[in-house]
C-alpha cells in the first residue's frame, strides 16, 4: 500500500485562525488526541513566539506519545544575525524535539519587500539555518513559503531556494501555497516541473484554503508524489484556514488507497474533530464533509426512502468508517419513509399507507409550516407520535396561567407566575416566583404537579434556546416576530429536547415546558411498565 505522512499543524497554523486560542493545557490535550488518532507529526508551535508555546515544549516531554513525533516550528535566521547567534534557531534547539521545521522565503517579492534583503542573502539564510540545525535533530523539514506564487513569477529563483534547502540537508521540501490562490491544475503542473529539476527530493505540501481548494490541492500533490501532507483538524488556520485533514485523510485512505493512519484509527476521525472544536470553544461545523453532524443526515423523503433500502444510494462512504453515523431527519420535506424509520426507533413497526402514518405525516407538515421543528426536539416528536397512536395519557391540563413582571427603580425585576392545573378530577391553583418569567412558570407548574407526580422532582432544565423567525410582513417582523423555543431537560438518566412556537415568547416556552413535563411522566410510566412486565415474566 502507498503511504503518506500526515503532519498536523493545528497547534501552530491552526492557532493563527482569528478565533482559535489554546492554553498550554489545551495544547497538551489536543496533542494527546492527535497522537491517539495516529498522525505522524504534531507541530506544537513556534517556541520563540510566546510563553505558551515555550511552556508547551517543556511540558509535552512528560507525556509518552504512541504514534506521533512533536515538531517545533520557526523561521530561517534573521537577516541581521548569523545562524549560530540567532535567538529563534536557538529556541528551536532548546525545545528539545527531534524534528524541526523552518520556513524560508522563496518568492522574490517577499525577499525584497518583507525581508528587505537581497535574493542572494536569502539563499544563504536558507542553507546556513538548515546546516546549523542539521546535526542537532533527527529530521529536518523546510517549508518553502509562497512556493507556488514564487514559481509562477520567478521559477529559477524558487528552484534555487529548493536547491539551497537540499544543500542544507533538509529531509523534506514542503511546497507551500501560502496565499491559497493556486488552482489544482497549477499545483499538478508545477510539481511535475519541480520533479524534473529535483528528481530525488522528497516533497511535501502545505496548502491554505483561500480559494476553497486546499483539500483538492493537497490530494493532487500526493498523487504527484508528495510524501508529506500538512494540514489542520477542521481546517482551522490563518485567514480562511489550512487544508482540512478531516477531509484529506479519508479521501486518501478510502478512495485513493494511501495508508495515512494506523489500521482502524480512521473511525476516531469524527470524535477527534469534535474534541478539537470543543477545546477551541468553537461550534462544530455541521456541513463539514465526513465528520460533520449533517454529513450523513437525510431529510428529503426521496433520499430517506432510498437509503432505507440501501445506504449507498445517497452515501458516498459508510459513515462508521470515519466514526460518524447516519441520521434520518424529520421535516416538511419528509415522506412516509422518514416517519416509518423514526417510528421504528421508538418501537412501532408501522406500514407504508397505514392511516396512522398518513395522519402523522399530515400533522407534522402542518406543524412544521407553523414553525415547529422536530429535528432537535425529538421528545416532542415522540409525544406527538404516541398521541396520534393513542398511546400517551393526559397527565394534566393547564387550564390557564398568568405571568407578571415587576420592575421597581434600581431593583432586579421580579417574575411571578400563577397556574390553574387540572389533574384527574382535582383543580390546583398555585403561584411561584422565579429568575425570569419562564423560570417562574416552571416553578408554579411543578408546585402544582409534584404532589401528584413526585418523579418530577428529579428533572431539571438544562438549556433554553430562542430562535426568532424574520418575516417580510412588517407587522410580523422585529419584536412582533414569531419565536421558536427549544428547551433541553434532564433527569439523572436521560436528557431530552422539546419545542414550542408562538408570537409570544412566554407561550412558546409554556408549550415546550408542558411537553417536557409530559415527556418525563410518559417515560416514567414506560419504565414502570417495562419493570412490571419483566417481573411478571420472571415470576413464570
Ligand atoms: C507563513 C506563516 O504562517 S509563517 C508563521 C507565521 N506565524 C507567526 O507569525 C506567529 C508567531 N510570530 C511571532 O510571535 C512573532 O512574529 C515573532 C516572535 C516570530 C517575531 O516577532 P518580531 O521580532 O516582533 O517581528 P515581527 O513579528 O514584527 O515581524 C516579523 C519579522 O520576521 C522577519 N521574517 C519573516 N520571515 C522570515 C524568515 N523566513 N526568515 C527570517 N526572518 C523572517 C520579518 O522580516 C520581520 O522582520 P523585521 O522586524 O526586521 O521587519
Ligand atoms: C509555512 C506556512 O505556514 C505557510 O507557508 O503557509
Amino acid at each position: 500500500m502507498k503511504t503518506v505522512k500526515i503532519y498536523d499543524t493545528t497547534l501552530r497554523d491552526g492557532t493563527q485562525a482569528e478565533d482559535v486560542n489554546f492554553s498550554v493545557e489545551d495544547k497538551i490535550r489536543v496533542a494527546q488526541k492527535l497522537d491517539e488518532l495516529g498522525v505522524h507529526y504534531i507541530e506544537g508551535g513556534w517556541p520563540a513566539s510566546n510563553p505558551t508555546d515555550e511552556r508547551f515544549f517543556k511540558e509535552i516531554h512528560h507525556y509518552a506519545l504512541k504514534n506521533a513525533k512533536i515538531t517545533a516550528f520557526g523561521s530561517t535566521h534573521a537577516v541581521s544575525k548569523n545562524a549560530d547567534n540567532d535567538p529563534n534557531l536557538k529556541s528551536l534547539i532548546a525545545s528539545g524535539v527531534d524534528v524541526i521545521t523552518i520556513f524560508g522565503k522563496t518568492w522574490d517579492i517577499h525577499v525584497k519587500e518583507a525581508l528587505k534583503t537581497t535574493l542572494e542573502k536569502n539563499l544563504e539564510l536558507i542553507k546556513n539555518s538548515l546546516l546549523f540545525l542539521r546535526p542537532k535533530v533527527k529530521e529536518l523539514f523546510f517549508d518553502a513559503e509562497h512556493f507556488f506564487d514564487g514559481f509562477k513569477e520567478n521559477k529559477e529563483y524558487t528552484l534555487a531556494c529548493l536547491k539551497k534547502a537540499l544543500e542544507g540537508k533538509a529531509d523534506v521540501l514542503v511546497l507551500c501555497d501560502t496565499n491559497g490562490g493556486t488552482t489544482p491544475s497549477e499545483i499538478r503542473q508545477i510539481i511535475r516541473e519541480v520533479k524534473k529539476e529535483l528528481p530525488h527530493a522528497n516533497l511535501g505540501i502545505h496548502a491554505h484554503n483561500d480559494s476553497e481548494l486546499a483539500v483538492a490541492n493537497s490530494i493532487i500533490a500526493v498523487e504527484e508524489g508528495a510524501i508529506q501532507v500538512q494540514g489542520t483538524i477542521n481546517g482551522y488556520g490563518e485567514r480562511c484556514g489550512n487544508a482540512n485533514l478531516c477531509s484529506i485523510i479519508p479521501n486518501l485512505q478510502l478512495k485513493l488507497g494511501y495508508a495515512c493512519l494506523p489500521e482502524d484509527n480512521l473511525r476516531l476521525l469524527t470524535s477527534t474533530s469534535l474534541f478539537v472544536s470543543e477545546v477551541a470553544n468553537l461550534p462544530s461545523f455541521h456541513r463539514q464533509p465526513f465528520v460533520g453532524k449533517s454529513a450523513f443526515a437525510h431529510k428529503g423523503g426521496v433520499h430517506v426512502s432510498a437509503v432505507r433500502k440501501n445506504p449507498r444510494t445517497y452515501e458516498h462512504i459508510k459513515p462508521e468508517l470515519v466514526g460518524n453515523k447516519q441520521r434520518i431527519l424529520l421535516s416538511d420535506l419528509a415522506g412516509q419513509s422518514n416517519i416509518l424509520f423514526k417510528a421504528r426507533q421508538y418501537g412501532f413497526h408501522l406500514d407504508k399507507n397505514d392511516p396512522f402514518v398518513l395522519e402523522l405525516l399530515a400533522k407534522l407538515k402542518e406543524l412544521e409550516s407553523q414553525g415547529y421543528e422536530y429535528t432537535a426536539a425529538e421528545a416532542s416528536f415522540e409525544l406527538l407520535l404516541n398521541r396520534v397512536l393513542g398511546r400517551a395519557r393526559t397527565y394534566f391540563t393547564l387550564e390557564n396561567y398568568r405571568v407578571l413582571e415587576t420592575k421597581r427603580k434600581k431593583e432586579e425585576p421580579i417574575s411571578e407566575a400563577t397556574v390553574m392545573v387540572r389533574v384527574g378530577g382535582m383543580l390546583e391553583h398555585t403561584a411561584a416566583t422565579g429568575k425570569g418569567p419562564v423560570n417562574a412558570l416552571d416553578n408554579a407548574l411543578r408546585k402544582a404537579l409534584e404532589k401528584f407526580y413526585p418523579c418530577l422532582k428529579e428533572m431539571h432544565l438544562i438549556d433554553f434556546k430562542v430562535r426568532v423567525f424574520s418575516s417580510l410582513n412588517r407587522d410580523l417582523a422585529g419584536t412582533a416576530s414569531k419565536v421558536r423555543v427549544l428547551i433541553e431537560s434532564g433527569d439523572p438518566k436521560h436528557r431530552w429536547i422539546t419545542v414550542g412556537v408562538s408570537f409570544n415568547i412566554i407561550e412558546a416556552s409554556r408549550q415546550a415546558l408542558e411537553d417536557s413535563l409530559n415527556y418525563k411522566l410518559f417515560k416514567s410510566d414506560q419504565e414502570k411498565l417495562t419493570k412490571a412486565l419483566k417481573e411478571a415474566s420472571e415470576g413464570f
